[in-house]
C-alpha cells in the first residue's frame, strides 16, 4: 500500500442473502474510500445492511459482488493484524481473566508469554483498566467488558478498528463516557475507525465523516463531513450545528 492509498477501498459492492423464502437483496453498489486515521460512522435505518457491510469489511462474510481492500489487503477472511473488530456484545471468554482475554489472540500466534502479557497490560492501561487485569468478565461492568473488547481488538496493533454498535447495550451515561474514551484512544493510537450505530447523536459526536444509508436494499445516500471542532465536548450536543447535522441525517432516514 502506498502512503496516498486509502486505508479502506470498497468498490462496486453488492450483497444478496439467499434465505429459505428467496433472495434478500441487502446492499447495492456500495463504493467507499476511507483515508488513514479517519473516524467514519455508518448510520441508516434498521435492516439497511450496516452490520453486513461491517462483517464484509472484517472478512467475516463474502460479498456477492465487488471488492474490499483494507490497508491494501483483500479481506477474504478475518485478519486481526489488519482489522480489530468489536461487537455489541463483548464476547469475552468467561473462563479467562481480562488480561488473558486480551492476550488470547497473541497466544494463537505463539507470541512468548512475557511479551504478550506486557502487550496486554499496555492495552488494558490504554483503555483505563489498570488494576483490573485479574478480574473475570462476570466481575466487570458492561462498559468495562467493552473496554476489554477494545483492548483485545487493538492487541495486534491493526491499523483499522471496526465497531458494530459497541455501546448500544450500555446505559446512556456509560455510553457517553465510552464515546469520549474511544475518541481519546483514537487520538492516541491514530487508528482508522469504522463505527456502526443507530444513534444520530453518537454519529455526530464521534465522526469525522458520516455515511448515511437508505432502507434495505442499502445504498449510500449521503456522506457528511462533520465540521465540529475537536476535542469534542458534551456541550456541543446542544449547539445549532449539532442539531443541523442530526436533522440532515434524520430527514433522509425517517421514511
Ligand atoms: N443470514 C441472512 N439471511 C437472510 N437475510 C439476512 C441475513 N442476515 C441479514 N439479513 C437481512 O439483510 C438485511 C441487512 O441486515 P443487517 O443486519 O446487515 O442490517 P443492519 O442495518 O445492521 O440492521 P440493524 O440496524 O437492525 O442491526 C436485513 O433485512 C436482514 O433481515
Amino acid at each position: 500500500m502506498q502512503s496516498t492509498d486509502p486505508m479502506v477501498r470498497i468498490s462496486n459492492l453488492s450483497h444478496t442473502y439467499q434465505s429459505r423464502d428467496g433472495l434478500v437483496p441487502a446492499l447495492i453498489d456500495i463504493n467507499i474510500e476511507i483515508q488513514a486515521g479517519r473516524f467514519v460512522v455508518i448510520v441508516g435505518p434498521s435492516g439497511c445492511g450496516k452490520s453486513s457491510l461491517l462483517m464484509m469489511m472484517a472478512g467475516l462474510l463474502a460479498p456477492s459482488q465487488g471488492t474490499i481492500l483494507c490497508s491494501g489487503h483483500s479481506m477474504t477472511s478475518p485478519n486481526p493484524d489488519i482489522a480489530g473488530v468489536v461487537f455489541q456484545e463483548a464476547s469475552l471468554y468467561p473462563w479467562l481473566t481480562a488480561l488473558e482475554n486480551v492476550e488470547f489472540p497473541l497466544s494463537l500466534k505463539h507470541v512468548p508469554k512475557k511479551v504478550r502479557k506486557e502487550r496486554a497490560q499496555e492495552l488494558l492501561s490504554l483503555v483505563g483498566l489498570q488494576g483490573f487485569e485479574d478480574r473475570y468478565p462476570h466481575e466487570l461492568s458492561g462498559g468495562m467488558k467493552q473496554r476489554v473488547s477494545i483492548a483485545r481488538g487493538l492487541v495486534q496493533d491493526p491499523p483499522l478498528l471496526m465497531m458494530d454498535e459497541p455501546f448500544a447495550a450500555l446505559d446512556e451515561q456509560t455510553r457517553i463516557t465510552m464515546g469520549d474514551e474511544l475518541l481519546s484512544i483514537w487520538e492516541k493510537t491514530k487508528k482508522t475507525v469504522v463505527f456502526v450505530t443507530h444513534s444520530l447523536t453518537e454519529a455526530a459526536y464521534l465522526a469525522d465523516e458520516i455515511i448515511v444509508m437508505s432502507a434495505r436494499p442499502g445504498k449510500i445516500i449521503d456522506r457528511i463531513e462533520v465540521d465540529l471542532p475537536r476535542p469534542r465536548k458534551y456541550e456541543m450536543m446542544s449547539t445549532v450545528r449539532f442539531a443541523q447535522l442530526r436533522e440532515r441525517i434524520w430527514n433522509q432516514i425517517k421514511h
